[in-house]
């Protein structure tokens, strides 16, 4: 992967084999407001990750202070309804929730409004002791607009959703765990090291696989049980047309290693 020069992210590759991306937002003195810049060259940078064969999994990251405090209200101050209509504003956020390799965020500080819009779009959510979400777009006379009324309604539930819409009240690491927002909380300073860890983790097993696995479990969150359940064997039977279905099962029959081939 050609590592460009980004002006709102640090982007590069991590982990022993170097098969993890990394994108670290990088706006501190704004507490990284994902302006649409930022968003825009958070989008280049997964399409390049999808592209890069040798990349397993791609980790989301801000600095210790925040996450993201959301979108840049400075930049959308004067937006009419018209324009954001016209535009379709924020839409192109999706991109992070369309990403076919598995997502991380790691978590430290404010991760409020989109910045907890943009967590909850990763597969998976670790949080350092100090992260802070929560919606507080009401408190600036709008509400969410990137699944906060959705995708977290989904995770959390209504009410603890429509609690933290509807004041913007902010909840503690410990608490997003408890609710399932979080799958892990660690200290701060070890949140990063642990999602490329977990990342690693996942690159040890066929790619294919984990990306079939991964868009099974987010049919999950569009269909119903009957539906899903119904897909989800359609994509268990088709990883038995893969090599490395056959591999795995062989490699556990013969008791030794598989090794995937992504195929
Ligand atoms: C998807 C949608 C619609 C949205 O996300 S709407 C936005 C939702 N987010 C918010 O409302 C949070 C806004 N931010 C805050 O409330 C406060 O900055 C926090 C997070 C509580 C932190 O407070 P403090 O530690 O006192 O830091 P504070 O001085 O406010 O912020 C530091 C700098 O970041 C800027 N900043 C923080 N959040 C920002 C944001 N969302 N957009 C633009 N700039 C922002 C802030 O203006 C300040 O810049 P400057 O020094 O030029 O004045």
């Amino acid at each position: 992967m050609s590592v460009k020069a980004y002006t709102h992210i640090n982007v590069g590759v991590k982990g022993q084999k170097n098969n993890i991306g990394f994108i670290q937002l990088n706006r501190p003195k704004a507490l990284n407001a994902l302006c649409d810049g930022l968003m825009s060259e958070v989008s280049k940078a997964i399409d390049e990750f999808e592209a890069d064969k040798d990349i397993a999994a791609i980790v989301l990251t801000g600095n210790e202070k925040a996450f993201a405090a959301g979108a840049d209200i400075k930049e959308m101050v004067d937006n009419t309804f018209a324009q954001c209509f016209a535009g379709n504003f924020l839409s192109h956020w999706d991109r992070v929730a369309r990403s076919v390799k598995p997502t991380i965020a790691a978590v430290n500080g404010y991760a409020l409004g989109g910045g907890c819009e943009l967590a909850l779009m990763c597969d998976i959510v670790y949080a350092g002791d100090n992260a802070k979400f929560g919606q507080p777009e009401i408190l600036i006379g709008a509400i969410p607009g990137a699944g906060g009324t959705q995708r977290l309604t989904r995770v959390i539930g209504k009410s603890r959703t429509m609690e933290m819409v509807l004041t913007g009240n902010q909840i503690t690491a410990k608490e997003a765990e408890s609710w399932g927002m979080v799958s892990k909380v660690f200290p701060a300073d070890k949140v990063v090291d642990e999602a490329i860890k977990l990342g690693e983790k996942i690159a040890n097993n066929s790619k294919l696989i984990v990306a079939i696995c991964k868009e099974s479990v987010n049919t999950a969150y569009e269909t119903t049980l009957s539906q899903g359940l119904k897909s989800e064997k359609r994509y268990f039977h088709a990883t038995f047309a893969t090599s490395d279905r056959s591999e795995g099962m062989k490699a556990f029959v013969e008791k030794r290693a598989a090794n995937f081939k992504d195929n």
